[in-house]
């Protein structure tokens, strides 16, 4: 893989996973993503790195749980199942990681806390203090208490939008999104056959939101929209973004020894300089 892209002085990196590269198809955690993760991210801090991680899957966790193959529609099963599965997920990542010597920690958040400018506060002295101590948080959205309200705002949406809100607020040098898809396609390549992977984007546009589509499994949520708008707020905040597959998140190392690995997201003038191809076969 060519190697071209410049992450030599990326220090802290926040990394997103979704459900779907956390749960195998029949439902049950993927323990082999999830020991590779502990293991990737434990490395790069033995770097000297700072790494912060959203993951989601507590939902997903929960549904394998209780033996569900169908995410529920109604508010209170969900919440229910995310505080089932946030746990299990947690007494996992803390076996993974312990068995690499990292401590980790879990952050849960909602909308309003980083609404209000003295919860946002308390939140970033609290993170900044996990990170200087070598800690990696794990980051999800309280799912358990988050719902909409008219005049209360307490959900994010999405984790993806979770992740870019996390890495613009902690000054991330870059913020790493795995997926099930090898990065942002000129289509839904499990509706386009001619689909073509985009290698690097300057910025989103309504023609580049017009060619992302809905989740492709039963686990995730946003789908590719979701992941634009998340990059649209870290290239608005001028920071980088790369999205790549998950299925195996030992790919973190090969993205952070700048190897052209999914798409991409950079301001302009960050990418000149750099020989990038925009999109490949
Ligand atoms: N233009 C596109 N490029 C790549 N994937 C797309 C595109 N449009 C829609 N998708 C869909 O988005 C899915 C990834 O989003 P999602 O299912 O929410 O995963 P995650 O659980 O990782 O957040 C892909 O598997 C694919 O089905
Ligand atoms: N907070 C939820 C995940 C929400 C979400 O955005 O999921 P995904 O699309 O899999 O990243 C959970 O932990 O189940």
């Amino acid at each position: 893989m060519k190697s071209n892209r410049h992450m030599d002085n990326v220090s802290r990196v926040v990394v997103k996973i979704g459900t779907s590269s956390l749960m195998n198809a029949n439902g049950k955690l993927n323990l082999q993503a999830i020991d590779q993760l502990s293991y990737t991210l434990t490395g790069l801090v033995n770097e000297g790195k700072q790494v912060i991680l959203v993951s989601s899957g507590a939902i997903g966790a929960g549904m394998g749980r209780v033996g569900l193959t169908k995410r529920p529609e109604q508010i209170q099963k969900q919440q229910a199942l995310a505080s089932i599965g946030q746990s299990e997920l947690m007494t996992v990542y803390q076996q993974r990681f312990a068995a690499y010597g990292q401590q980790i920690s879990q952050v849960l958040l909602t909308h309003d806390v980083l609404d209000y400018p003295q919860s946002r506060a308390y939140v970033h002295n609290a993170m900044e203090q996990l990170l200087d101590w070598g800690i990696i948080p794990i980051v999800n959205e309280n799912d358990t208490v988050a719902v909409d309200e008219l005049d209360h705002r307490t959900t994010f949406g999405d984790n993806d939008q979770l992740s870019a809100i996390v890495a613009v607020r902690s000054h991330a040098d870059l913020l790493i999104m795995l997926s099930d898809i090898d990065g942002f396609y000129t289509g839904n390549p499990h509706q386009d056959t001619e689909a073509k992977l985009i290698r690097e984007l300057h910025e989103v546009t309504d023609d580049s939101l017009k060619r992302a589509g809905g989740a492709g499994t039963e686990f995730g949520t946003g789908g590719m929209t979701t992941k634009l708008k998340a990059a649209a707020e870290i290239l608005s905040h001028h920071q980088m973004m790369v999205l790549a597959n998950g299925a195996n998140p030992s790919i973190i190392f090969n993205i952070m020894n700048g190897e052209e690995i999914g798409t991409l997201f950079m301001p302009k003038d960050m990418s000149e300089g750099m020989d990038n191809d925009r999109i490949v076969e």
